[in-house]
């Protein structure tokens, strides 16, 4: 019963599904690649099929013995536990925010910065980040007293449930993918995936930011232009930072991704906003459908927290996320431009 060549099964009824899939994942090392068709392609099991096709292209499954039967049922496993009735935050974000993490380690500026361990801990906690993300945030499960927030004290609920399930369901018949690995290994990989994923969790931005903001200022350059990173809390802090820029890269993609992306996003905002509404609740910012505007909503989006934190990455790589940037600034000025009885755009 040997694999299917991208892991995944593909629709039978698309006749060249797979060379169309081999062509989209050819894109795989570019900041463009198309996530969404490659969902459609797949039959919505991208997490599986591009989670596969990076371990493969990085050599990670021989250099750690992982046997790829295991972990494409890992992470189809993993892949069933996002929500597909989740508009946003389902196995299409997971598998964006992946193949961000992998284009954001190929900068020059980390070449062979990180070891094999440090990247198959990103891969991995990009992959499983928002796994059983309920579509609902953090502060709408404090405030209904959910189980998830009593579990969890209140404290990164979403983030803290993504971690415990992924690591329980790395126990489940053939699907422990790092059974290969010493005790010590495994435990490393764990500390490395618990921090970035925590560090996933918005209430941490600020402090990241500044933190990130502060290595910029201090960064030492091997004479080849890389990073010099010799301790954990360096690594560690840089990751984490990668993993939330990942996370937060929407508004920096081609412009019709980013607008698919604020469309989903938007959709699973104001369905909690209906919620909050039906439970006589305070409707939380950004999700009332009544009230948002949307492109108001992503331009502030932008200046206050992507546009620094993008800016602020961009310096420690430079001048390797300058096209990042790019996209960034033309998305800000799409939606200002959206803005009905905008002023014009400065004439030069
Ligand atoms: C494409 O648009 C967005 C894409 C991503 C985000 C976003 C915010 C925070 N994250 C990181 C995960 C997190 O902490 N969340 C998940 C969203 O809900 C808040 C807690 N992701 C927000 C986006 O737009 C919002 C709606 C209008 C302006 C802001
Ligand atoms: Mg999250
Ligand atoms: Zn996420």
């Amino acid at each position: 019963d040997s694999l299917p060549r991208f892991g995944v099964p593909l629709p039978q009824d698309l006749p060249n599904a797979e060379e169309e899939l081999e062509r989209e994942l050819d894109n795989i090392d570019k900041w463009g690649m198309d996530i969404f068709r490659i969902d459609m392609l797949t039959s919505h099991r991208p997490l599986t099929c591009v989670s596969y096709t990076l371990f493969e292209e990085r050599n990670l499954l021989k250099s750690f013995n992982i046997p790829p039967k295991t972990f494409v049922t890992y992470m189809l496993n993993i892949e069933e536990h996002y929500n597909k009735e989740v508009k946003y935050h389902n196995q299409v974000h997971a598998a964006d925010v992946t193949h961000s993490t992998h284009f954001l380690l190929c900068a020059p500026a980390l070449e062979s910065v990180f070891t094999d361990l440090e990247i198959l801990a990103a891969l991995f906690a990009a992959c499983i980040h928002d796994v059983r993300h309920p579509g609902l945030n953090n502060q709408f499960l404090v405030n209904t007293n959910s189980e998830l927030a009593i579990m969890y004290n209140d404290e990164s609920v979403l983030e803290n449930h993504s971690l415990a399930v992924a690591f329980k369901l790395l126990q489940m018949d053939n699907c422990n993918m790092l059974e290969a690995l010493n005790k010590k290994a495994v435990a490393a990989v764990q500390k490395m995936v618990i921090d970035m994923v925590l560090a996933t969790d918005m209430v941490k931005h600020m402090s990241l930011l500044a933190e990130l903001k502060t290595m910029v200022e201090t960064k030492k350059v091997a004479g080849s232009g890389v990073l010099l990173l010799d301790n954990y809390s360096d690594r560690i802090q840089v990751l984490k930072n990668l993993l939330h820029c990942a996370d937060l890269a929407n508004p920096a993609k081609p412009p019709d991704f980013c607008q698919q992306w604020t469309q989903r996003v938007m959709g699973e905002f104001f369905t909690q906003g209906d919620l909050e509404k039906e439970k006589k609740m305070e409707v939380s910012p950004m999700m009332d459908r009544n009230t948002v505007v949307v492109e108001k909503s992503q331009v502030g989006f932008i200046d206050y927290i992507i546009h620094p934190l993008w800016e602020t990455w961009a310096d420690l790589v430079y001048p390797d996320a300058q096209d990042i940037l790019m996209y960034l600034e033309q998305n800000r000025e799409y939606y200002q431009g959206q803005i009905r009885d905008s002023p014009p755009p400065e004439t030069a």
